[in-house]
């Protein structure tokens, strides 16, 4: 039986979890090591301590040895956009900087005043945010980008320290705004527009392709299993998806984290002037698919709210003081600018609810209830153009990630959608991690079987609307967030 490792690394927490098939045929999950992620000021602007992610790895992996495992495949997934500039030495020149934060504010405007945007999306598909990979490289200190041999995205970096291979995974390589959909490759044009060499990226691999061992001098220093890491769907959401037991053709995932992205799995980019109005997104999913997705500032906020109050309350008794106070007290465009990375979140729900009249929230209670409310009135407002943007009906929502143990957000959203809501696994992006490196292995035959596994391994809990409750609510909500441009 052969042990599996996925090495899952979200903007706000680590995980390494062991995985393999028990003798039921069904997938068993042991999390072996977790450990806190986040960004500090280093050098003028907020950046990843990334050895230290590469040290708890091996903490993890040190675990797995002393657990008996002393052979294992390991894949890698973690946050998007982000990357390291890594010298003609084969060292990284600084630490990577954060995609909150602040030198990409008007970057957007900047870099398509002659370079519109309908033309970016034409190519690329991709969402417009300001910390798009291209928008980061574009604010680059020029001095380190001639200093770079290689630019590499976290999880393909981390890999290369790992093994010494240096790859471009192509769902985290698409995610920088720069992969030419038709050619399937980087852009020259874009590339060019931001004074990168085509060969200062990595070559393009699929998901599941095998990098190689750990390096010896790793195994010298800790006490670790055998090990063969495997390229997974190494942007941590597409794994995710891979990990959202859907069936058929009317589901949408909801990866509910630190972020909230809301989409649909297609087999064909939509990059129509539609998707283009609403800013939806084609990041390239495992297996040849396409993550029609949208961006929502996910459970962030109430991470924030959270670390503002030197973690005073878990995130189940936060959630359990929100349930206390009535729901939709404010409405708040959750996807306000504002929001992405500010000094105080607290000050800035409250700013934002005393500039346009309405109660401000003070209490933990509240204040999680308003960012619940408005990510679920985010969520079913967004149902409706993704239904009618592919031109397919959505009966069926999957919430999955941290956010699928929120109950009382969970009915929220399924009410005000008019959809069943299936939440579960919170673990599926570190699932299919795993089951991308079974289908490499050849121990789950592809993407359907993989999710039917899911399906007979975990427990998924299903919510239905509530029928006549919150009557009118997302109307109001709707109108009130076009009196204000929504993002
Ligand atoms: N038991 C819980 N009750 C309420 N919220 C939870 C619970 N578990 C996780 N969460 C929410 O999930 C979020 C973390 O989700 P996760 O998918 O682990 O994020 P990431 O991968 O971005 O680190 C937390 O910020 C929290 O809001
Ligand atoms: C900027 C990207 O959209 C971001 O990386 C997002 O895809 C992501 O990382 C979601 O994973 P979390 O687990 O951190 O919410
Ligand atoms: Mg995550």
């Amino acid at each position: 039986m052969t042990d599996y490792i996925a090495v899952d690394i979200g903007a706000s927490s680590g995980r390494l979890i062991l995985g393999r098939k028990n003798q039921q045929q069904k997938l068993e999950l042991e999390e072996i090591h977790r450990f806190v992620n986040g960004f500090n000021k280093e050098n003028g602007h907020d950046r990843w301590a990334v050895d230290q992610l590469i040290h708890e790895i091996f903490i993890g992996l040190e675990k797995a040895k002393k657990l008996g495992v002393e052979k294992a495949k390991v894949g890698i997934d973690t946050w998007a956009v982000d990357y390291v500039l890594v010298g003609m030495d084969g060292c990284k020149i600084q630490n990577p900087i954060s995609y909150r934060d602040q030198r990409t504010h008007h970057a957007i405007e900047e870099l398509t005043m002659d370079f519109p945007k309908e033309y970016i999306y034409k190519k690329t598909g991709i969402q417009f945010l300001e910390l798009n990979t291209l928008y980061q490289l574009y604010k680059e200190n020029k001095e380190d980008l001639k200093k770079t041999d290689r630019i590499m995205m976290i999880p393909d970096y981390i890999g290369y320290v790992l093994t010494g291979n240096a790859v471009a995974e192509v769902t985290n390589a698409s995610t920088t705004q720069m992969l030419n959909l038709r050619e399937g490759l980087f852009d020259k044009d874009l590339l060019a527009k931001v004074n990168v060499y085509p060969e200062q990226f990595p070559r393009l691999v699929e998901s599941g392709t095998i990098l190689g061992t750990i390096r010896h001098k790793w195994r010298l220093k800790y006490e670790i299993p055998d090990c063969e890491v495997i390229t997974v769907a190494t942007h941590d959401t597409a794994s995710a998806v891979v990990g959202t037991p859907g069936q058929g053709d009317d589901w949408a995932f909801l990866s509910s984290g630190t972020w909230s992205l809301l989409g649909k799995e297609l087999n064909i980019p939509e990059n129509g002037s539609e998707a283009f109005r609403e800013n939806y997104t084609n990041e390239w999913g495992a297996y040849g698919t396409y993550r029609f997705l949208k961006n929502i500032m996910g459970l962030w906020i109430v991470q924030s709210i959270r670390g503002e109050q030197n973690n005073k309350y878990s995130f189940s008794e936060m959630a359990a003081l929100a349930e206390q106070v009535a729901p939709f007290q404010q409405f708040i465009n959750v996807n306000d600018e504002r929001f992405t990375n500010p000094k105080s979140m607290i000050e800035e729900i409250q700013n934002y609810c005393r500039e346009t009249g309405q109660k401000v929230p003070m209490t933990t209670g509240e204040l999680v209830s308003a960012a619940y409310c408005n990510l679920a009135l985010f969520y079913a407002n967004e149902l409706e153009k993704l239904a009618k943007i592919v031109r397919q009906p959505i009966h069926v929502l999957h919430i999955v990630g941290g956010g699928s143990n929120v109950q009382f957000l969970n009915q929220l959203t399924s009410s005000l959608a008019g959809i069943t809501v299936k939440a579960g696994p919170s673990e599926a992006t570190a699932i299919g991690n795993l089951l991308v490196q079974m289908i490499s292995a050849g121990e789950v035959a592809n993407l359907y079987d993989a999710r039917q596994l899911i399906a007979d391994s975990f427990i998924i809990k299903t919510y239905a609307p509530e029928e006549d409750k919150y009557e009118g609510v997302l109307e109001k909500y709707q109108s009130f967030v076009q009196g204000r441009c929504l993002s």
